[in-house]
């Protein structure tokens, strides 16, 4: 029973910290990852509050030193996940029950436990088994993450208070409930807050939660999770199992309480599943929510009343940061040929002066993909286009030796529609078309129709003309648009992130959209003084 309309913090940003040399933060985060390599880790599974052994050991390394075994992910099967539905739905009807203050309280301690005794941890646990540099770890676990948890709770503040109008003798009233069943979060491993958000914003609404992360991603999500326990989240509100994703799917997707999925991953898994959930749709007792961010192949579009530094650096870090492996990452650029040969040497020198390797190293800016899976993947695109006589400009080596490692590579297409500026690749490679200054709308149309994406996209200018005029034309091709500016880095409260046509339903992460998408409203009509008759003034009868 709550006796008061209790308010919340007002949220702010994490600021993000700098890891200068001799700075407090740099060194307790070189201890946390000393400390991590000192040993290694058991990873299993977190049914109903307790750690759970699967039968099967999968090892887990630092995308950039294979030699070295970071731990062991306990792998389950089938049985698990109907372990974690079960403990889940045990769970529900306390924490749906539960005052949204008390609930809203275990969060803002993990974002408080985040900001301050595990942001070592956690960022260093990224760093080794994610591969991010310092920099790339702060602002994605620490900031990030801790960001989610502040603003959804003021989220979630300002959705309860939307209440309906009441005409005198008469009480309305809105009731947000949480779905029923459960929730299924499937994360992925490029971001440790996007694995943390998609369950605890589902959680935060009332719902209980079976959480699937990338295997990637194991080593920080052991974090995530016993930060979660030691804010008191009580058990099985959340259950975090490694499982195959098909068969985890093929229990999770024919569960009559299965209530909805949120989703980050690759645009054919999540229509897979939304296959699989409309072919049992008979079967739910609710309508699933299906909420899911997926692929991209984001732009970023030079014209030649832009700045050509700004534009170097807006393509350099939008494009292979965190070795471009943001689904926000540009992928496909389009340069006005008059610009091209500034752009070019400019590009050249900035990436030659830049270094690749470990994160432990932190003067590199540039680490490892995130498997070999990916480095095939992204290889194999690589000496495609060197076969098909595209031209390199920076980059084009690679190696896995020691680690996944793939340069920052730009590849100049003769055809716009090369291959490389239409598929998704999800590595560091920038495809540049230049194209004549004279045919701006072409390249506006060839923007629109070269992928079935919609995800980010930004325009370097200064003509104000020209910004007004291409804000408008490429207005269905991007959820996050972005002027004189990189198209990566959102920042929640500030720019809520999401994409349209096959990059999502754009149900911004980071917003009250999003939450709404976790509640299910029960309209609540009190009549204050009940009628006592059944006729109406109209039937009045003259005599
Ligand atoms: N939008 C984004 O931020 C991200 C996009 N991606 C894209 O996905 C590609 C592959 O990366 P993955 O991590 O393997 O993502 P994925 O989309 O292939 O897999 C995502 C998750 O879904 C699970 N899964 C697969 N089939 C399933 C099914 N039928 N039922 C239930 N679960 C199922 C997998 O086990 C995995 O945990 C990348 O190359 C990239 O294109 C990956 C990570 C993030
Ligand atoms: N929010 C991130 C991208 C998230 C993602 O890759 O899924 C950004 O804007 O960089």
């Amino acid at each position: 029973m709550t006796n008061g309309i209790i308010g919340v913090p007002h949220p702010m940003n994490e600021p993000v910290k700098e890891y200068r040399i001799g700075s407090t933060e740099r060194t307790a985060l070189q201890e946390a990852l000393k400390l991590a390599k000192a040993s290694e880790k058991e990873l299993p599974m977190c049914i109903n509050g307790k750690a759970v052994f699967g039968s099967k050991k999968i090892r887990v390394s630092p995308p950039h030193e294979h030699a070295h075994t970071l731990g062991y992910i306990h792998e389950g099967d089938a049985s698990h996940v109907n372990q974690a539905i079960e403990a889940a739905l045990a769970a529900r009807e306390s924490w749906a029950a539960m005052p949204w203050e008390q609930r809203a309280s275990i969060f803002l301690k993990a974002a408080d436990l985040l900001a301050g005794p595990y942001r070592a941890t956690i960022n260093a646990a990224t760093m080794l088994g994610q591969s991010k540099n310092a920099y790339q770890a702060e602002i994605d676990s620490a900031c990030e993450f801790i960001d989610f948890l502040r603003f959804n709770v003021h989220y979630m503040t300002e959705i309860y208070a939307q209440q309906p109008y009441s005409p005198p003798g008469v009480w309305n009233r809105l009731e947000y409930r949480a779905l029923e069943g459960f929730v299924f979060a499937l994360t992925p491993f490029n971001f440790t807050a996007i694995a943390g958000n998609l369950p605890t914003s589902a959680a935060l609404m009332g719902n209980v939660v079976v959480w699937k992360p990338a295997y990637t991603q194991a080593y920080s999500a052991q974090v995530i999770m016993e930060v979660l326990q030691k804010s008191g989240l009580p058990d099985g509100v959340i259950n975090l199992i490694y499982v195959d994703g098909p068969e985890a799917g093929g229990v999770i997707f024919k569960h009559p309480d299965f209530a909805g999925i949120h989703f980050t991953g690759s645009t054919s898994v999540f229509q897979t599943i939304w296959q699989e959930i409309g072919k049992n749709i008979g079967t739910y007792k609710t309508y699933p929510r299906v909420v899911g961010e997926t692929g991209g192949k984001d732009y970023i579009l030079v014209h030649n009343t832009a700045d050509v530094t700004e534009s170097v650096v807006a393509m350099i870090r939008g494009a292979f940061e965190y070795q471009g492996q943001k689904c926000s990452a540009a992928s496909r650029a389009y340069v006005p040929n008059s610009l091209w040969p500034a752009i070019k040497a400019q590009l050249q020198e900035e990436l030659a002066k830049q270094t690749m390797g470990s994160v432990e190293d932190f003067s590199n800016l540039f680490n490892a993909v995130i498997d070999a899976k990916s480095f095939k993947k992204i290889t194999t695109y690589i000496d495609k286009a060197k076969a098909d006589g595209e031209t390199i400009i920076a980059g084009g080596n690679y190696s896995d030796e020691i680690g996944y490692y793939i340069e920052p590579t730009v590849i100049e297409v003769s055809d716009p529609k090369y291959q490389t500026m239409c598929d998704e690749l999800f590595g560091p490679v920038l495809s540049v078309y230049v194209y004549d200054d004279t045919k701006l709308d072409d390249v506006v149309s060839l923007i629109d129709t070269t992928s079935p994406y919609a995800l980010t996209g930004a325009i370097l200018a200064k003509d104000r003309h020209v910004i007004t005029e291409l804000t408008a034309k490429l207005v269905n091709t991007a959820g996050n648009f972005y002027i004189n500016d990189k198209p990566t880095g959102a920042v929640v409260g500030q720019q809520p992130f999401g994409g349209a046509r096959a990059s999502g339903t754009n149900d911004k992460a980071g917003s009250a959209v999003n939450l709404m998408r976790w509640v299910s409203m029960r309209t609540i009509k009190e009549t204050l003084v009940s009628p006592r008759s059944v006729s109406y003034p109209f039937m009045e009868k003259v005599f």
